[in-house]
């Protein structure tokens, strides 16, 4: 079947894989967006609005089920869930999708590992430069900060080039990425300074292109964080890092981060495989120290989670 007639099975009906559900059925693609951790619903249409910069709003009728109604999903899977549900989706949806490649849309260090693991043929690694938040129930408001690389983690370019041409619309814009590791490692530790430092101040996403004191800490992080991936053998820059931290503060001003929406709504955060696993890393590298700051954030937000969490 050729990759443009593809259906494009979106799995986590949340705030990313809504707003792509709606841009990707206005592009004219194929789409069915179907709930990461609920089964048995009855399969039915939502009308999705997305608000957009320019003031202007996207909708559509998006077709809604669970991943139970299908034996079999062949097409393209981008899994847009919180990372900590990979285990039971990649076990879940283990021999159910032939050759279908899945693409991950989500925040953190080694959300692969469950897809990779479960030897899914091809997968796909995206990093996410754009903010979606849910201002209703079934209405989002969504912020580009810039265009959004994918790369491979098992496959190849070519299959990679036809899938993005697949998942072509114009509001969340993809691109081809052949060295994606290091842009990995920059989003996870730019994530690693928005995603505990916006919930503790209990501030939205512009607190670092609006105050000194907090770009001042940010750049704290930033030099711990890249001494960890220089170990790795990834070297980044850390003005480099600091501009795009402060290119999407700027754009995504106004948003709050996921982790903060997750602990205002009383739900479990993806801070383990931010902060407390690059402190991990570093404890491997037998490197402790170098993490000192980002684990005592990273134990904050853990701390902020387990006193707002119902028991
Ligand atoms: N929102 C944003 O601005 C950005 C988000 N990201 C990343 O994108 C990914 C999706 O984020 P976002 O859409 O904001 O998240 P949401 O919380 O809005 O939605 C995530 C979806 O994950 C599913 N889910 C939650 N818990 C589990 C579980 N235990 N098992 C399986 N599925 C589960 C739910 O699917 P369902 O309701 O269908 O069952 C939920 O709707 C995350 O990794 C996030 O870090 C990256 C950049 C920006
Ligand atoms: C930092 C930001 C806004 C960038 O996409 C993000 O990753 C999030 O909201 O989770």
């Amino acid at each position: 079947m050729q990759n443009s007639k593809k259906t494009i099975y979106i799995i986590g009906a949340g705030a990313i894989g809504k707003a792509l559900a709606v841009f990707l059925t206005q592009a004219g693609k194929k789409v069915v967006l179907l709930r990461g951790h609920v089964h048995g619903i009855t399969a039915h249409v939502e009308h999705i609005e997305v608000e957009l910069r320019d003031g202007q709003t996207a909708e559509a009728d998006i077709a809604v089920s669970s991943m139970d109604h299908y034996p079999h999903l062949d097409g393209i899977l981008v899994i847009t869930t919180k990372s900590y549900g990979n285990p039971q989706i990649a076990s879940f949806l283990k021999g159910k999708t032939g050759n279908s490649p899945v693409v991950l849309l989500q925040n953190g260090l080694n959300v692969e590992a469950a897809f990779t693991s479960n030897a899914f043929p091809e997968i796909y690694r995206c990093v996410l430069f754009a903010s979606s938040q849910y201002t209703a129930e079934l209405r989002l408001r969504f912020m580009p900060a810039s265009v959004s690389p994918i790369g491979v983690v098992k496959g190849s370019l070519e299959n990679l080039a036809a899938i993005i041409e697949t998942l072509d619309n114009r509001q969340l814009v993809f691109k081809v990425e052949e060295t994606i590791q290091p842009i990995i490692w920059t989003k996870a530790i730019i994530n690693s300074v928005f995603n505990s430092i916006c919930p503790l101040l209990e501030t939205d996403n512009g607190i670092f292109y609006r105050n000194q004191d907090a770009q001042s800490i940010a750049r704290t992080i930033i030099d711990e964080c890249i001494g960890v991936a220089a170990n790795e053998g990834i070297l980044l820059d850390a003005d480099q890092v600091v501009k795009q931290l402060l290119l999407i503060s700027k754009t995504s001003e106004g948003q709050l981060i996921s982790t903060y929406q997750d602990l205002l709504h009383k739900r479990k955060t993806e801070i383990e495989t931010l902060n407390i696993t690059i402190a991990a890393i570093a404890d491997q590298q037998h490197k402790k120290e170098l993490t000192r700051n980002t684990l005592l954030l990273g134990k904050l937000i853990q701390l902020k989670s387990a006193i707002t969490m119902p028991a």
